[in-house]
């Protein structure tokens, strides 16, 4: 767990954050939102002690951080810096190992540890161990860099625009690949990005910041439902409808679908499913009309281009 409190920082006279405070519970991903040089990876590298705070406390799993030596610390918190920060005289494997030949690990353990990560980020080890990061692409070098922040499996992990440098298909690859490595799930994350599709997707919760300071933090939905002044509501301006419908899903608009009298179609959609994904998966599959199983007690609803609508607007009319 992760507790910042009023953490500031000033370079030569300018207020780069102001009085930031946050919690991210264990094994939850808190996603920093702004535009450029609002102080995300200013509030990002304060918790790791990169950057010192000029005033302000931080406390990760119990242990006021400015008690450790910044070294010492940093062992415990995997990295994922804006532009990957391999070393580029290391091969892949050597990249890999700095963290652990600092933790005196044996050779078969970082061997094997390093052949496990590779694998799972669809890099196999005996094509990549031993090149040089100019000879990877961009994305296969954001797969090394992750591979080196979680190889000693630390329980944070503090990543500054991961995916910010890939083209949007091979942006969408990664993150999704990302999502996927089952022991991510475990790790308390902060996430630094500008892309707002990214944080909805990533984040359990969103601080959006703007000029140094938190303007509104809570779950996409707070954000977009209930904007807090004209900033919040501009910052989701265009893209508004697809983020609503992106962080709707279909148990908050439970009550107002129908419920079908039997099983139509495809039977493994679930109620967490946001109703954009839905309605894609009724394009996709060219359907009328899917079932929507509530995964709590597996009660059955359906849905339609037109009922998932007069849902939204009913639900808009609710809040
Ligand atoms: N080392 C430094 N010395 C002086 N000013 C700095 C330094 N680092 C950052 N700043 C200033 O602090 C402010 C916040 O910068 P920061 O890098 O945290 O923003 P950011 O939101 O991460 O931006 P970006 O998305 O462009 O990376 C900016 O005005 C920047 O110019």
């Amino acid at each position: 767990m992760i507790i910042a409190e009023n953490i500031s920082k000033d370079f030569r006279g300018i207020h780069a954050v102001k009085n930031v405070s946050f919690e991210v519970k264990e094994g939850k991903t808190l996603v920093l939102l702004g535009t450029s040089g609002c102080g995300k990876t200013t509030t990002l590298k304060m918790l790791n002690r990169l950057i010192e705070a000029s005033s302000g406390t931080i406390h990760i799993n119990g242990h006021n951080i400015f008690d450790q030596k910044p070294e010492l610390l940093r062992r415990t918190i995997g990295y994922v810096s804006q532009n990957n920060g391999l070393f580029p005289h290391y091969t892949v494997a050597e990249n890999i190992a700095i963290v652990p030949n600092l933790l005196r690990w044996n050779k078969a353990e970082i061997h094997a540890k390093t052949e496990e990560l590779l694998d799972q980020l669809k890099l196999p080890f005996e094509q990549f161990a031993d090149i040089y990061p100019s000879e990877l692409s961009g994305g296969q070098q954001q797969r090394v860099a992750l591979a080196r922040a979680l190889i000693s499996d630390p329980p944070v992990l503090l990543m500054d625009e991961p995916f910010g440098a890939l083209d949007p298909i091979t942006r969408a690859q990664v993150r999704a690949e990302f999502t996927a490595m089952p022991f991510l799930k475990r790790k308390t994350i902060v996430l630094v990005t500008h892309d707002v599709q990214e944080a909805f997707e990533l984040g359990d919760a969103i601080c959006l910041m703007d000029k140094g300071e938190i303007v509104q933090s809570g779950t996409a939905k707070e954000l977009v439902f209930k904007p807090k002044n004209a900033f919040v509501k501009s910052f989701f301006g265009q893209q508004r409808f697809f983020l609503e419908l992106k962080s709707l899903t279909f148990d908050d608009v439970w009550n107002e679908l129908e419920t079908a009298d039997e099983p139509f179609g495809t039977k493994d959609f679930t109620s967490s499913t946001s109703l954009w994904d839905g309605m894609e998966k009724l394009s996709n599959l060219n359907e009328k009309m899917l079932n929507v199983y509530k995964s709590a007690d597996k009660s059955l609803k359906y849905f339609t281009l037109t009922t998932i609508q007069t849902a939204y607007k009913k639900y808009k009319e609710r809040i």
